[in-house]
């Protein structure tokens, strides 16, 4: 385990949403995330990977304070947040940047372009406003000078992505959390955002908290991987350690459900991946089990902690894979309930 100090650690962060609206059709809250641990430290890329549904918007959200965690701790530099009031998440908001999933959501439909990139820059008073920094700063996000004067209805999906990535970029925060950070752009230009995110890290030593389901985008750039399910954590670790040998059945079927771009390796037929439960409805033992192949009696009835090892690892499964043996590939399938 690395010996340098985590820049941020939540520690059993869990969210829960009430639900029902008036007093007498009150249920138990939902509960969206549960107990999910996660420490980034300086310079290291973090990717958070689950399907649809999983909770790493929220736990990113809750990270920086955008959502109030029902129960956990947040501390930063070593320091633990008092609480989870506006006040306590001032300081993690000074240092970190949220690059929303819908880059337009965050932004004024009636300022230009140029003045929201370098709106960061005047509210903290570092760094130049002067319009050729600032087009220096567009270009460094791939975004073109002549879109600095358009208001943010005139940009496409992928300018308005790389708009986003150059606002965070006005004052180079030591943290940003970037939610599907390449969705709806072309391979050629993801490619581009995710190695300005590694030179960002090499300049600056900026941590990333990269929160997506395209296991490309982990293959890229993750030093460490956490899989999430049904908001809870069930593989956690190194990154080129887990790409090579997943431990936890679901990890295993994300993985073998990428495409093969090969079609000489074209798989006898593809992962059946079925239906996630609804948070609202948790199956009992291992959440797991219904799309397990590999399930048994104990998975139905008995809920696997998250354990530690080997190593840095860790993972929730009374049965976890074994190292992958050779032929191993495309043998294992998630099941429909
Ligand atoms: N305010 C809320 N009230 C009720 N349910 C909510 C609320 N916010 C989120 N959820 C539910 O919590 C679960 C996790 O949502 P979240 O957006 O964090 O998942 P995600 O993994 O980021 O998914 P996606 O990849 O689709 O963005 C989903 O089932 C979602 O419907």
């Amino acid at each position: 385990m690395s010996a340098t100090p985590a820049l941020i650690e939540a520690d059993r962060l869990s969210v829960q949403v009430p639900t029902g609206r008036l007093p007498f059709s009150q249920k138990a809250p939902l509960s969206i995330l549960i107990n999910v641990s996660l420490s980034i430290r300086p310079g290291e890329i973090v990717c958070m990977v689950g399907e649809s549904g999983s909770g790493k918007t929220t736990f990113g959200r809750a990270l920086l304070g955008l959502i109030k965690p029902s129960a956990g701790s947040i501390t930063l530099d070593g320091a633990a947040l008092p609480d989870f009031s506006n006040r306590s998440f001032r300081a993690v908001r000074r240092q970190a940047a949220l690059l929303f999933q819908d880059p337009l959501s965050s932004f004024n439909p009636r300022q230009r372009i140029g003045a929201m990139i370098a709106e960061p820059r005047r509210i903290a008073r570092s760094g130049s406003t002067r319009m050729q920094d600032i087009a220096a700063l567009a270009r460094q996000a791939g975004l073109s000078e002549r879109l600095l004067a358009r208001f943010p209805h005139a940009l496409s999906g992928g300018q308005a992505r790389r708009a986003a990535v150059a606002r965070a970029l006005s004052v180079v925060p030591r943290l940003i959390v970037a939610d599907e950070p390449t969705a709806g752009l072309d391979v050629s230009i993801q490619g581009g955002v995710l190695n300005l995110f590694l030179d960002i890290r090499e300049q600056h030593d900026t941590a990333f908290l990269l929160i997506t389901h395209n296991l490309s985008v982990v293959r890229h750039v993750a030093d460490r991987i956490v899989i999430l399910y049904l908001g809870r954590v069930v593989e956690s670790g190194p990154a080129a350690e887990i790409l090579a040998s997943p431990r936890h059945p679901y990890t295993r079927a994300l993985l073998e459900s990428e495409p093969v771009p090969d079609p000489a390796r074209r798989r006898a037929e593809p992962p059946v991946i079925g239906e996630v439960p609804s948070i609202a409805a948790r199956p009992p033992g291992c959440e797991f089990h219904t799309r397990c192949r590999h399930a048994q009696a104990r998975c139905r009835s008995e809920a696997p902690r998250l354990a530690d090892g080997p190593g840095d690892r860790q993972v929730a499964c009374h049965f976890p894979l074994p190292e992958p043996q050779p032929a191993a590939r495309g043998s294992l399938r998630l099941v429909s309930n």
